[in-house]
């Protein structure tokens, strides 16, 4: 497996723990240039006030990249010694490789390999969704497969994990 460039986090937790705020503050405080990769689509107006909000929340100071798929090569593409990356978040991404039909153990891969040869630190937000009971239908068991997968073998490789509760940071490893 391949072993992420040093100043790469995983960040995870539940909806509106505060897990975005918190690795936010994480790419603030390298002192970098910040950059946010958006997995999120506007799909309808729910999620554009959502978007119009957090891009208020973030305030100036980001460059902001849509990338709903091609994680890997946009990580590889904005990664620089001089730029801190933040992710947010792997679950989306996870959301819409599944709606494409694309092949999920090939895209972690990509990304894991994309991790290793990062030019900066890069932060990714994902959301921890296999704590509840087994889901009715079987995409959310599924989704809920492959997120637990991701974030296994990223954290095995990551320098520093976080779980983001009730908006407080649990150091899980680093
Ligand atoms: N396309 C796009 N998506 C964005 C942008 N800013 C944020 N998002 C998306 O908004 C999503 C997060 O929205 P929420 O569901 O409100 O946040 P949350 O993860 O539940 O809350 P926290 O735990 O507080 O982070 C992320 O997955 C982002 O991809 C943006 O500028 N453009």
């Amino acid at each position: 497996m391949d072993k992420a460039s040093p100043g790469t986090v995983l960040v995870l937790g539940g909806a509106r723990s505060g897990k975005s705020a918190f690795a936010e503050g994480l790419v603030a405080a390298t002192g970098l240039s910040r950059h946010y990769i958006a997995t999120g689509r506007a799909w309808d107006d729910e999620m554009r006030n959502r978007i119009d909000r957090h891009r208020l929340d973030r305030g100036t100071g980001w460059e902001t990249h849509e990338e709903p798929l091609d994680l890997a090569g946009r990580i590889a593409a904005v990664s620089r010694p001089d730029r801190a990356v933040l992710v947010d978040c792997l679950t989306l991404w996870v959301t819409n490789l599944m709606l494409e039909e694309r092949d999920m153990a090939a895209a972690f891969a990509g990304l894991g390999e994309t991790l290793s040869t990062a030019a900066g630190p890069v932060v990714l937000v994902s959301n921890e969704v296999g704590l509840g009971i087994v889901p009715e239908n079987r995409m959310a068991r599924d989704f809920r497969d492959h997120a637990g997968r991701l974030h296994q073998r990223l954290a095995a490789t990551v320098s520093e994990v976080y779980f983001v509760a009730a908006g407080l940071p649990l150091k899980m490893k680093g």
